[in-house]
Order: C-alpha cells, then structure tokens, then sequence
C-alpha cells in the first residue's frame, strides 16, 4: 500500500474521533524503524521503504481501565529533493485536530537534521511534538551533537531525546533507553488524551474503586444530615469541577464538615450519568448531566433501590 502525500494529508485531516502521532523527517532516518518498535519492541533492520504507512493501535490508560485509539502515520520520504509538497501538507494542518508530532533525524546526517527543523518550523504552534535523534548506535558516524539537538528542541518548546531503534538489535549496545521510544509515543499520547475534546468521558470506571467514593461520599452526606435541620439543600455551580464540592461546603457548613475531597474526583469522572443513587438508605441524591452543573439534594423520603440499581453510569 503507498500512499501519496496528498492521501496523507486527507487522512490527517479525518481523524477526527481518533487521535493521531505523525511520524516525520528525512529519508532513511528511522522513522519506521521507532514506530515499529514502539509497537512490537523489535527493531525490523530490513523492510520495505518507500511506503506510508497508518497504524492502528489501541492504548490503554488510567492503569488498563481505559482504552483509546491512536493512528500512527509514518509518512515515508524515499525523495528528500521534494519537500515541497511535504511543506504545504504541513502548512495546511487543522489546528483544531488532535494531533501530535514526532520529528526524526539521524544524529549521522546533518541535512536531516536541518530539514527536522524546518518541519518544526510548519507544524502547528500548539500541537504537542517531539523531537529525536535517531541511529545513536552509529556514534561514529556522528554529524550532530546532543547540544546542537537540544537547542532546536528549546527553540521549538519541544522535548528532545537521542535513541537508537536498533539498540535491541546490537546485544553490546547498551540498553538504558530500550523503553526511551515507548516513553516517547506514550508521553504524546497521553498530550493529546489530555487536550482532546474528542474523547468520550471515561465510562468504565471499575465498580470497586467506584463504591470506595461512593462510600465515601454517604458516609459524609449523612453526617451532615444527621446534623442539619434544613429538608432541602440544593447548591448549583457554574462549573463542573466545583459544582459538587460548593454544594458538599454548603451542607457540611451546618455540620462543621469539611472536606470532600472525594466528591470532586467524582464529578470528574462521571459527568455524563443521568442519575446516581447514593446507597438504598440514604436520603440523598446525586445526579448531573454532562456538561451541566451536578447538584446534590437531600430528599424527604429515601428512594429504595434495588442493590443493582444503586450506581449507574
Ligand atoms: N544502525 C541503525 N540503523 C537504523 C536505525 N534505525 C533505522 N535504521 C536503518 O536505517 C534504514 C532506514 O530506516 P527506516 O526506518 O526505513 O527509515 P525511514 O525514515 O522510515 O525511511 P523512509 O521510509 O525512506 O522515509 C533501515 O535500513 C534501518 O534498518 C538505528 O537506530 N540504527
């Protein structure tokens, strides 16, 4: 499968719903050589060139309870004579898009070093990238100094590293940075998940660590209850982040509670549950529409739910 340039970009341009690392720089520098051992933890010394490639890889976070997709593109450079059409696909990038970048040059080739630059003169200001230098196992052969790489990088507010893809490959070479490459993608990734507004709001939590909150959260709603004449308490904020703990102060107010430090990690996680039954017992109520204020309410009777029923997200 190639692909053209101008494939390339349509693709770039169409992730939306997937977040996307383009793979950048000269010809032969090793960018299908990082990405592949991002990906399999093996360096493949003898591959097809020439071709673009899109890998679709699955990324897990939040320590495996979620999972995101990511499009890998490795775009393939076999003429470096012809950068133009390169640069206006770079210039023409949507800067709404979630995208992140890695810059590749081989620490043996000035020249790639010098077009790694000018890419990360066209990519958007604020799209997450990183810039490294390939082929560190060829020291020898060395046109590029980590000072000169490091200044480029702190020209372009990037972070910047030296690696070798084949270092798994040479038994003698020393190996601190066989988990550099993965340290690398995952640092992009986990830009993007953080600046992405694509991505749906985590959903899986798992229900032990869910309950933990939730026990949490009625033991103090019903020591506030316990001390507080008023039937009804209500507290809407503007803000979702602070809307539960604003309305948590109000009712520990009366009580002489404080903190609920733990409401606030619940409103981050489930903004988009429609209805949360806090404990078949208890006489209150949380609930909270996705990008709506999330409001606590203590109700006159308590609501009897069956067990199964007490969290729904
Ligand atoms: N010694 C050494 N060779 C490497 C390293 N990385 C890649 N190579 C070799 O360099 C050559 C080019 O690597 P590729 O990964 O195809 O480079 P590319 O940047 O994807 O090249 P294009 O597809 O032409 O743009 C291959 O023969 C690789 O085996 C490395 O870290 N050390």
């Amino acid at each position: 499968m190639k692909e053209s340039l101008g494939n390339v970009k349509s693709s770039i341009r169409t992730t939306s719903g997937r977040l996307c690392i383009t793979v950048l720089g000269s010809s032969a520098v090793g960018k299908t050589a990082l990405t592949v051992q991002y990906l399999t933890s093996r360096f493949i010394g003898d591959y097809y060139s020439g071709t673009d490639m899109t890998y679709h890889h699955s990324f897990p976070y939040m320590g495996g309870s979620l999972k995101t997709n990511v499009d890998i593109l490795d775009i393939s450079r076999p003429h470096d004579n012809d950068v133009q059409e390169e640069d206006e696909m770079l210039l023409s990038l949507d800067t709404e898009k979630c995208n992140a970048f890695l810059v590749v040059y081989s620490l043996t080739n000035s020249k790639s070093f010098d077009r790694a630059r000018q890419i990360l003169s066209r990519l958007p200001f604020n799209s997450p990238k990183y810039l490294v230098a390939n082929q560190l196992d060829l020291q020898h052969r060395r046109q590029v100094t980590r000072v000169e790489g490091q200044a480029v990088a702190d020209e372009f507010g990037c972070p910047f590293d030296e690696f070798s893809a084949a270092e798994s490959f040479y038994k003698d070479y020393p190996t601190q940075n066989q988990c550099g490459v993965k340290i690398v993608f995952q640092k992009l990734i986990r830009q993007l998940i953080s600046s992405s507004h694509i991505l749906p709001y985590p959903r899986m939590i798992r229900f032990s660590a869910f309950s933990k909150i939730l026990g949490a959260l009625v033991t103090k709603t019903r020591h506030a209850a316990n001390n507080n004449n008023n039937k009804v308490q209500k507290s809407l904020s503007n803000t979702r982040k602070t809307s539960l703990s604003s309305c948590s102060d109000r009712s520990s107010n009366s009580s002489g509670n404080n903190s609920i430090g733990s409401v606030d990690s619940i409103a981050v996680l489930t903004p988009e549950m429609s209805l949360l039954h806090i404990g078949s017992n208890s006489s209150h109520l949380l609930y909270g529409v996705k990008s709506k204020p999330i409001s606590i309410a203590r109700l006159k009777s308590p609501i009897n739910y069956p067990s199964s029923q007490n969290a729904s997200i």
